[in-house]
């Protein structure tokens, strides 16, 4: 790499929510135009970094640099469906025409990048066509299109994603995966939270988290046994030529603590939702 600083800086970087701990004492960076990808089991820590680097979350200790944050549309954070209000008396395309507001500001009028911007948005997540419904009128998988969407026409630098295909049908994750592929090949820096080891192999960098940074550097060094041992407690197993996690994805969210009788294979199912 060049010597520009990177997308994320975090030095002795320490997340809490009031008394309860979310991540220790974590020094990483992430390098400016690559696809990073934080992997730990729930609870680990890995929303509390995304919301940090958004500016959400203040360090409770440490430093976190994100130079973005200092630039117009600079940070875009792509949240769970769980956690956005589906009830909003929103359509779709007010939805994602929201993500220009850092550009041209609440009440500056929309030009014609903006609706350009919103108009690829929705075609790349394939809601072009849902553009007029009610986000309550949406499946879940059209919901969380709907937000990628929304986090695409921000047009960041540095795009945030917190595990945007979990529980997805085959398309919706195909269509996420292959923005995620653009954004990376378009210079951005991206970093996507997941439960999937398959996901996190295809990042440049991963962040392995159990409320601190187990491990962090390229797929092949850190999603390997010892440290995924470390980070899940010894719930993996390997499969084949495959260590498969413990960790269910679909069930026990957000609850800092699995069953290791959760587990199951992570192939949702191929329909579109
Ligand atoms: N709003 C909150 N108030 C108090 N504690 C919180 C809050 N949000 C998260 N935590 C706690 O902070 C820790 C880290 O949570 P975080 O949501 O970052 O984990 P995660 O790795 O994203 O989990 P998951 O995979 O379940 O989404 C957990 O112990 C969690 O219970």
């Amino acid at each position: 790499m060049s010597g520009a600083p990177p997308a994320l800086r975090a030095t002795d970087l320490t997340l809490a929510y009031g008394p309860h701990p979310a991540l220790g004492a974590a020094t990483f960076s992430v390098a400016r135009g690559s696809l990073a990808a934080l992997i730990g089991p729930n609870g680990s820590g890995k929303s509390s970094v995304l919301r940090a680097a958004a500016g959400l979350l203040a360090p409770a200790s440490g430093t976190l640099e994100v130079p973005a944050r200092a630039r117009r549309g600079g940070v875009a954070l792509v949240l769970q469906t769980t956690e956005v209000d589906a009830a909003l008396p929103l359509t779709v395309r007010e939805a994602v025409t929201m993500a220009r507001y850092p550009h041209r500001g609440v009440v500056g009028r929309m030009r014609a990048a903006d609706r350009e911007a919103v108009a690829t948005a929705l075609a790349r997540m394939g809601v072009d066509d849902l553009a007029g419904r009610q986000l309550h009128e949406l499946s879940g998988g059209q919901r969380q299109r709907v937000l990628v969407a929304q986090g695409l026409a921000q047009e960041a630098d540095l795009l945030l994603l917190d595990e945007p295909v979990t529980g997805l049908d085959v398309v919706s994750r195909r269509l996420i995966d292959r923005a995620v592929d653009e954004e990376r090949a378009a210079g951005r820096t991206v970093v996507v939270s997941t439960h999937d080891l398959a996901d996190a192999h295809r990042a440049d960098q991963v962040l392995l988290l159990a409320n601190r940074v187990v491990a962090s550097g390229p797929p092949a060094e850190v999603l390997v046994d010892a440290p995924l041992r470390e980070a899940y407690g010894g719930r993996i197993v390997p499969l084949g030529d495959e260590l498969v996690l413990l960790d269910d994805p679909h069930h026990d969210h957000g609850a800092g603590h699995g069953h290791a009788d959760d587990a199951h294979d992570h192939h949702p199912d191929p329909r579109p939702t």
